[in-house]
């Protein structure tokens, strides 16, 4: 049976940020996940997750100025000492919310600037897993694709596999979302069967749309589940979407997985 791991940043927005911990575990949610924690202090954060009994599986480590468009920073050149500065951050919150693998984003990168930026990407990638390393963290890249994220650096899960083999790092894994995936690459089952070792967090979200995960989407998520099930995937499956109205009304489709 599934982990589902509750976006608290897109799940839950009916109440505060540190209110939703609670109300996902109301739902019978045993984990979560969070976009960017930063807006609250970790130890808050880390005590709401506890309180609510939920594991927080994955979040991103800082992204740049959100506002002004960055996506990440890893890919970007010219920021390394941001980057490395921002792993810090990153570090302090996985302490606090328990958390053991940390989501780096690439960036936004001008198409022109991206040779530089691949070899800007595996030497931040680098220094990270080793410095996440020392902290037994893990580290994962997530594909997104370019439809909702114009710009950004890392878009086909085949890439993001190519980055693992040119690094050779046993704490860098693959976050497959697979709401990016089957709008850029598709071979969803393909992939999770021959890749799974390589996948430490995977995201669900309806295609299109990026609502809930149900029958309205072109993905067949019982299958994908039960294919998890049967590969042993033992990682989280994060429900990262948008609901099409109150949260709470729109979990029909995980009733059946969610522990009241
Ligand atoms: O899919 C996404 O957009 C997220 O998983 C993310 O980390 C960037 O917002
Ligand atoms: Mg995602």
């Amino acid at each position: 049976m599934p982990r589902f791991a509750a976006n608290l940043s897109l799940l839950f927005t009916e109440v505060p940020f540190l209110d939703r911990f609670a109300a996902a575990a109301a739902c019978g949610f045993k984990g979560c996940e969070i976009q960017f924690p930063y807006l609250a202090d970790a130890n808050d954060v880390g005590d709401k997750a506890a309180m609510a009994g939920l594991k927080v599986a994955m979040f991103n480590a800082p992204p740049g100025d959100w506002a002004k468009g960055e996506r990440g920073l890893a890919a970007v050149p010219g920021r390394q000492d941001e980057f490395r500065e921002s792993l810090d951050l990153a570090i302090h919150y996985a302490d606090f919310l328990d958390c053991d693998q940390i989501h780096i984003m690439a960036g936004v990168v001008p198409e022109e600037q991206w040779e530089e930026a691949f070899d800007v990407y595996l030497e931040n990638l680098a220094y990270a897993c080793d410095e996440l390393a020392g902290e037994k963290l893990k580290v994962c890249i997530e594909p997104i694709n370019p439809g909702d994220m114009p710009g950004y650096f890392l878009t086909r899960p085949d890439d993001a596999l190519t980055v693992l083999d040119q690094l050779e790092r046993k704490n860098l894994f693959i976050l497959y979302d697979l709401y990016h995936a089957q709008i850029t690459q598709g071979g969803i089952t393909d992939f999770l069967e021959g890749n799974l070792d390589r996948i430490a967090h995977i995201q669900v979200a309806g295609v299109p749309g990026r609502n809930e995960p149900d029958a309205l989407s072109e993905l067949n998520y019982p299958y994908i589940y039960n294919l998890l099930d049967a590969s042993g995937y033992k990682g989280w499956v994060g429900c990262e979407y948008k609901p099409r109205g109150k949260t709470e009304t729109g979990l029909k489709w995980a009733r059946e997985w969610l522990e009241k």
